[in-house]
């Protein structure tokens, strides 16, 4: 789904003309009231093409049954561009089902055989393995074991990616395969529910909702409707004033040409093409509504590892503190990391095992294990009465002092050495002494730079928010660029900070991939989780980048202000394009029976039916012509909102109120040649 596809193909447009006919069905077009209203009149309209004479006096029968075909057009103009628009997600669900055919799973029975089941009929909570070579079955999380997974089903990023348990990088996609080595996996969603299928149904647009800026719009058309609706209706009794009568046709051609058609038209097919344009940066958004608000941001929060870093902190020196030796350092990190499933912890293991050291792991068999949770910042076991730890130096300072321990003189200085870095600092102790220090480095992602600096020109704050120390997170902010962090964050914190600019009234977007973050990324008005991180993160967050790259932020901004400048451009088009065909016909309309009125006919249009037939032909036409615009989407260039909407207003408004003079004029002269 990765691959570009050119905006428009012959397969969508044949399905979108079938498509146009099948939404003229009044029950569909109910939900579309400016349209819903130019159905009522195409009905009357073929009414009286029917039984001439039938609702008030006789009209001119090929003036009646031009009327009828334009705003058949119209309509069908409207229902075409959604349909084209909801076409493009129809065929990347196509390849997306392909991706979802049945797969055998090896299931682990309780008794701890395996049993080969079908995939389908794999339930929340069963546990499965995976081999070289085999498609996982189902979405789940790895419980046991490290593989390297090719996810280009989903991704289209053909380089595989590591699954492992513990971290972040532990759930794993249904569909994608399995490259090298084996996984455990319990599997995390029922039938019929798991992330494809989501997938299947978001860019299908079955769960498609109004977002509350599109109702708000749509209550605004519905209202101008009626306006004008009152106004020609009216009418009759005003023009019986001067003793002439317009017919019903007319006054139906005029009524469709006052109402914001264009606009009412290509609503829906632009909320739908912004949708589909995230979906092609490989962000999966599961709400329109998450789009909108990623449009209007004022601030965005990041998790640090993982997220700005490639997020394999690993462990790349031992440091002694306090007098202790390299190798009694060593040997404590060593089990302090024994059961520690984080890929830091693993990595310590590996740094020892590299430098020359062995273990006998069986000698702690029985072990408590204290797991590495966010909230403590620390790891390690307990055993025969001796307390194993490593963690955060803030973290084991206090433990150790707790304990009646001392912090050794040193250990001060060799942390800021690290820190300053960039490098994560852990220390080590047993009991109440503290031992030195292990140094975990992390690579900044590049280009994190250029990207920040493209936010700021947006008016967008970066905030980095990371469980690690201020010095670390200082040297990591520096180094990326982001505008302002908070260190030694717990997750309640970053959620804090979240609520905290939106008490300002900012809207905020997050971006993580560790379940300390699906609080923040769930109270966030955009959550990007990455698709490397947990299920929780995922789960939280109202969007996932398949391609795990917060900065991919910046284009669901950017696609986000787009589909709010193209509303508001088409919008404002459209309004000032009734205004203009206001002045266009009404002169020629009385003309006939007040000839003061011709000082006002600037068109010099031919005869009053040419001049109302050409403003009905513009007003359908117009909306096929906006098509691609709607499509496309209006360029978004990072500016200040107040110097785009100036721009906007200037462009569209000055454009929308011209455009129809020349339109109707050359229509009129083409019809010219006919009648
Ligand atoms: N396996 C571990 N054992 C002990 N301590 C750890 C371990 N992993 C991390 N820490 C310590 O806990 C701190 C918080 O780690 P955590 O992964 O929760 O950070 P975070 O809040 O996700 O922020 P970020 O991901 O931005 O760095 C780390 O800075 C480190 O000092
Ligand atoms: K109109
Ligand atoms: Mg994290």
């Amino acid at each position: 789904m990765a691959e570009q596809k050119s905006l428009i193909n012959r397969t969508i447009v044949k399905q979108a003309v079938k498509d146009a006919f099948v939404k003229l069905d009044p029950r569909v077009m109910f939900y579309n009231p400016v349209m819903f209203v130019v159905e009522i009149g195409l009905f009357a309209t073929v009414l009286l093409m029917l039984v001439p004479g039938s609702l008030g006096e006789m009209v001119d029968t090929w003036f009646n049954i031009s009327v009828a075909i334009i705003l058949l057009l119209t309509i069908l103009f409207a229902n075409f561009a959604e349909a084209v628009a909801e076409g493009r997600g129809k065929a990347q669900s196509d390849a997306l089902k392909q991706t979802k055919q049945d797969i055998m799973a090896n299931r682990i029975k309780e008794n701890g055989d395996i049993e080969q089941v079908s995939s389908t009929s794999l339930q929340k909570g069963n546990i499965v393995i995976v081999s070289q070579g085999e498609m996982i079955p189902g979405d789940g999380e790895v419980i046991e074991g490290l593989a390297s997974v090719d996810e280009s089903a989903i991704t289209g990023e053909s380089a595989p990616v590591i699954k492992e348990s513990g971290g972040d990088f532990s759930s794993v996609t249904g569909g994608t395969r399995v490259v090298s080595d084996k996984i455990k996996l319990t599997i995390t969603s029922n039938p019929g529910q798991s992330f494809l299928d989501q997938m299947i149904s978001l860019v299908e647009g079955a769960q498609r909702q109004k977002t509350p800026n599109e109702i708000a719009l749509t209550t605004v058309l519905t209202s101008l409707t009626l306006i004008f609706l009152i106004v020609i209706m009216t009418l009759p009794m005003f023009t019986s004033l001067f003793d002439f009568a317009i017919g019903i046709p007319i006054l139906i051609a005029l009524l469709v040409c006052l109402i914001p058609t264009t606009i009412g038209g290509l609503l829906s097919a632009i909320g739908i093409a912004g949708m589909d344009r995230v979906t092609r940066f490989n962000v999966l958004a599961m709400s329109g509504k998450a789009v909108e608000a990623a449009g209007d941001i004022n601030t965005m929060a990041l998790d640090k590892t993982g997220t700005i870093t490639y997020g394999n902190r690993l462990a790349a020196e031992f440091v002694p503190a306090g007098g202790a030796d390299q190798k009694e350092l060593t040997e404590i990190a060593i089990v302090t990391s024994l059961y520690d499933e984080t890929p830091e912890g693993r990595s310590v293991l590996d740094l020892a095992k590299e430098q020359g050291y062995t273990w006998e792991g069986s000698q702690y068999e029985g072990a408590d294990i204290i797991s590495f949770s966010a909230e403590e910042r620390m790891s390690g076991v307990d055993h025969s009465g001796f307390r194993y730890r490593k963690g955060s130096v803030d973290a084991i300072s206090a433990y150790v002092e707790k304990c009646d321990g001392v912090v050794p003189n040193d250990l001060k200085e060799k942390n800021e050495n690290i820190a300053r870095e960039g490098g994560t600092p852990l220390a080590v102790s047993i009991d109440n002494k503290i031992l030195g220090i292990i140094h975990l480095k992390d690579t900044v992602k590049p280009g994190m730079k250029e990207r920040f600096d493209e936010m700021r020109k947006m008016g967008i704050k970066t905030i980095m928010c990371t469980g690690d120390n201020p010095l670390t997170a200082d040297s990591i902010a520096k180094e990326a660029g982001v505008d302002d962090y908070i260190a030694e964050a717990k997750p309640e914190d970053k959620i804090n900070e979240a609520k905290k600019e939106q008490e300002q009234g900012k809207l905020v977007a997050m971006t993580g991939d560790g379940t300390n973050d699906a609080p923040a990324l769930a109270q966030a008005d955009v959550g990007l989780a990455m698709n490397s991180g947990t299920i929780a993160a995922k789960e939280a967050g109202n969007m996932v980048d398949l391609d795990s790259n917060p900065t991919k932020l910046i284009e669901v901004i950017s696609i986000g202000k787009q589909l709010l400048i193209t509303r508001g451009a088409l919008t404002t088009f459209s309004i000032a394009n009734d205004v203009a065909k206001y002045f266009a016909i009404i002169p020629a309309m009385f003309m006939v029976a007040i000839p003061e009125m011709d000082a006002l006919n600037i068109m010099r249009l031919d005869s009053p039916v040419s001049a109302i037939l050409s403003a009905l032909i513009y007003n359908a036409i117009v909306i096929p012509l906006l098509i691609p615009i709607a499509m496309k989407g209006v360029k978004y260039k990072p500016f200040s909102a107040n110097t785009l909407l100036r721009k906007n207003l200037f462009v569209y408004g000055m454009g929308g109120l011209i455009t129809p003079f020349i339109g109707i004029k050359v229509i009129d002269l083409i019809l010219q040649l006919f009648i």
